[in-house]
């Protein structure tokens, strides 16, 4: 069970934020620059010509904003959005009828697109191709197949595994965007219009402050304030200033690269037990506890993205700034 406060996954008082935290326009969606003007173009074109848009497939790290992409692209077609998800949908009938149900134009938005099973994905195919799926009907030697035609609708996934999307799946979409981790400056903006949301007062310091320790990512962002905002209330004024934002971070133990508890003790661990490594995934997993798997999926991406760890073909090794962050002196090579 992955409860740290920094982790991407939704967790339980996410939801009540999220509701009114999600930006509806493109204007109100902050950062993704490229992705924001390009779609803003296929939008215009799409309405202009009275038609609906191309399939569209986001991937990228949890809580980039994938799902809140696609409800604003209805919101801007000005169309219904049903919302399903890979595992949610077991038989391909199921899938047939969801698709029937759509309306012209709508948007069928699959959330982790990448775990739709095979035959599901079949139905697929020619409903996003040819807007038409194929039912059979009858048994045995009687048995055929008759084309059911589809209204135009679009197809918006979202995935955090592109690579394991089928080429058949992949190729269909008629617009992929790979969405990045936020810069410090696109999370205060975002930050400081969450807290506006929410009526919390916080100056522009300690909204940079959360920023920093937010990951690159939106969802931790405003996780992250909501709760320094409770710190706020009991312990100060109600105002998050830098001094209130680095006290309540503090005590959460997300430090100043948004590390944890646990990222920190995979590096101590690597640093005081493996002489810095290189040491293999199950030993370095074994030594903290963790499965292997996890600590591969979970906890390694962010080290490795920042530079705490690098992955060698003889095993993990701890970076310089690994040592340095840690307060280690940093070994001679
Ligand atoms: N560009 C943005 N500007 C402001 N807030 C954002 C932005 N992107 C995401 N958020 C906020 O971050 C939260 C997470 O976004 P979202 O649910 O869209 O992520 P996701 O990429 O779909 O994640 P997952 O892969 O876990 O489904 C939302 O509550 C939303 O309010
Ligand atoms: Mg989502």
């Amino acid at each position: 069970m992955d409860n740290r406060i920094i982790t991407t996954d939704v967790m339980e008082e996410d939801f009540s934020l999220e509701g009114n935290l999600r930006p509806q326009t493109l204007d109100e969606y902050i950062g993704q620059e490229k992705t924001k003007n390009t779609l803003k173009v296929y939008i215009e074109a799409a309405k202009q010509r009275h038609d609906s848009l191309d399939h569209v497939l986001f991937y990228g790290p949890p809580g980039l904003g994938k799902t809140t992409l696609s409800g604003i692209i209805a919101n801007e077609m000005g169309v219904h959005m049903k919302v399903t998800s890979g595992p949610a949908i077991e038989k391909p009938g199921e899938m047939a009828a969801i698709l029937n149900n759509l309306q012209e134009g709508d948007i069928l938005f699959v959330d982790e697109i990448h775990r739709l099973n095979r035959q599901v994905e079949e139905v697929l195919y020619p409903a996003m191709e040819d807007f038409a799926i194929d039912i059979m009907i009858g048994k045995g030697a009687s048995a055929r197949s008759i084309r059911l035609d589809l209204p135009k609708f679009t197809l918006v996934g979202a995935t955090t595994r592109a690579g394991l999307l089928s080429a058949p799946l992949r190729d269909r979409f008629g617009v992929i965007h790979h969405l990045e981790f936020y810069s410090k400056k696109e999370l205060t903006t975002i930050i400081m219009r969450s807290a506006q949301v929410l009526g919390v007062e916080i100056d522009v310091k300690g909204a940079g402050e959360i920023a920093m320790r937010s990951r690159g990512t939106p969802r931790l962002a405003n996780r992250l304030l909501k709760r320094v905002r409770d710190f706020a209330q009991v312990k100060y004024d109600g105002r998050i200033t830098y001094d209130v934002a680095c006290f309540a971070l503090n005590l959460l133990e997300v430090d100043q690269y948004g590390l944890d508890k646990l990222d920190r003790q995979i590096l101590t661990t690597l640093i005081v037990n493996f002489k810095g490594g290189p040491v293999g995934l199950d030993t370095l997993a074994a030594a903290i506890g963790e499965d292997s798997g996890t600590l591969e999926d979970v906890y390694e991406p962010y080290l490795l993205k920042n530079g705490f760890l690098n992955r060698t073909p003889r095993g993990r090794m701890a970076s310089a700034l690994a040592y340095e962050h840690l307060g280690f002196p940093v070994p001679e090579i």
